[in-house]
């Protein structure tokens, strides 16, 4: 009998979110292509080098390097740009397909991630299609099949989401947070993310979103006893013995 374990689909990618947080990535060529990596890279706070003539500049990736958001150099890319010991992962989008595979070759001998935009076989990973709201990334990849349907499809789920989902999620980010003094130490793990899970299950997207501050600290004290608050009992203040745990199950036995 086949064991009830989760079927392997291979051919997929490993889809990941990779922390380039303070980290050093080159980015070689300064087009509308490079001028999107830039921004996703600055996005998720990369220290960023982008190396190209500067005759060859887009206007956004103009507006990157007046703005001193990159480090620039203004010529085409020379093999002594991947000394740089910082340097974790590179993006290229040249126009050039010889320069191209050449900075590929130079990549893997240096053991160093890249992408070379429009080449799949030269990309130790692929970019997809993605939403962003707040906290919340939505990546859509259809591994080199399709990237205008990678597109469509990533507009048709973000149409899908409620507005206010990014800021639900900042706010739960908070609570988290703020759980993690309540109640600090690895011995509470099972039971802190049994917690959050029930409070992010109970309330609704639109309860989390109007969560204040001081509902956060209200709803804490439901921690212990372990029973979630309703929305509208932690927002109308209600007596926190109505809702806090008394030892009972909620019915009672008079004799
Ligand atoms: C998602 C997105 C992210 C980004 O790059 O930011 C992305 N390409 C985007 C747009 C786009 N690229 C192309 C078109 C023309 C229409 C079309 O072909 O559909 C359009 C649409 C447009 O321009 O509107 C041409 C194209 N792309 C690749 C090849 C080479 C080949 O297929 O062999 C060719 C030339 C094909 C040819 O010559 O015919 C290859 C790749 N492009 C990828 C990503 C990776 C696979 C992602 C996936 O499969 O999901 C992969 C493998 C490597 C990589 O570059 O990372 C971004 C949309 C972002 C957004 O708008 O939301
Ligand atoms: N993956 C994708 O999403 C996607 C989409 C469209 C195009 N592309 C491909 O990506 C590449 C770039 O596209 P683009 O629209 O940004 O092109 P572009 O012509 O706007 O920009 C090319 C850039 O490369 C620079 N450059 C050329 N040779 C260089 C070198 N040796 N060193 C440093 N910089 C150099 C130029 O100065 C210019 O800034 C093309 O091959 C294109 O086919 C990829």
């Amino acid at each position: 009998m086949a064991p009830n374990f989760p079927e392997v689909q291979g051919g997929g990618s490993l889809i990941l979110a990779w922390q380039v947080r303070n980290k050093r990535v080159l980015v070689i060529g300064g087009g509308e292509v490079a001028a999107g990596r830039i921004l996703n890279l600055l996005n998720a706070d990369a220290k960023v080098t982008v190396v190209s003539p500067r005759s060859g500049l887009n206007d956004e990736v103009a507006y990157r390097i007046a703005q001193n958001a990159v480090i620039y150099h203004d010529r085409v890319f020379e093999a002594s740009d991947l000394d740089d010991p910082e340097i974790t992962m590179v993006m290229t989008a040249v126009d050039d397909p010889v320069a191209s595979s050449q900075i590929w070759k130079l990549c893997k001998e240096r053991r160093i991630a890249a992408n070379i935009a429009d080449v799949p076989p030269e990309c130790d990973f692929y970019f997809g299609s993605v939403h962003r709201d707040g906290p919340l990334q939505i990546m859509v990849s259809t591994n080199g099949n399709g990237p205008k349907m990678a597109n469509i499809v990533r507009r048709r789920i973000a149409a899908t989401l409620p507005e206010n989902i990014g800021a639900a999620i900042t706010k739960v980010g908070m609570l988290r947070r703020k759980l993690r003094v309540v109640a600090p130490g690895d011995e509470e793990g099972p039971k802190r993310m049994k917690w959050m899970s029930k409070v992010c299950v109970q309330w609704s997207l639109e309860d989390l979103c109007d969560m204040e501050e001081q509902d956060m600290e209200e709803l804490l004290r439901s921690y212990a006893p372990d029973q979630i608050p309703s929305y509208s009992q932690v927002k109308l203040k209600e007596e926190p013995g109505v809702w806090e745990f008394d030892g009972s199950f909620g019915w009672a036995c008079v004799v």
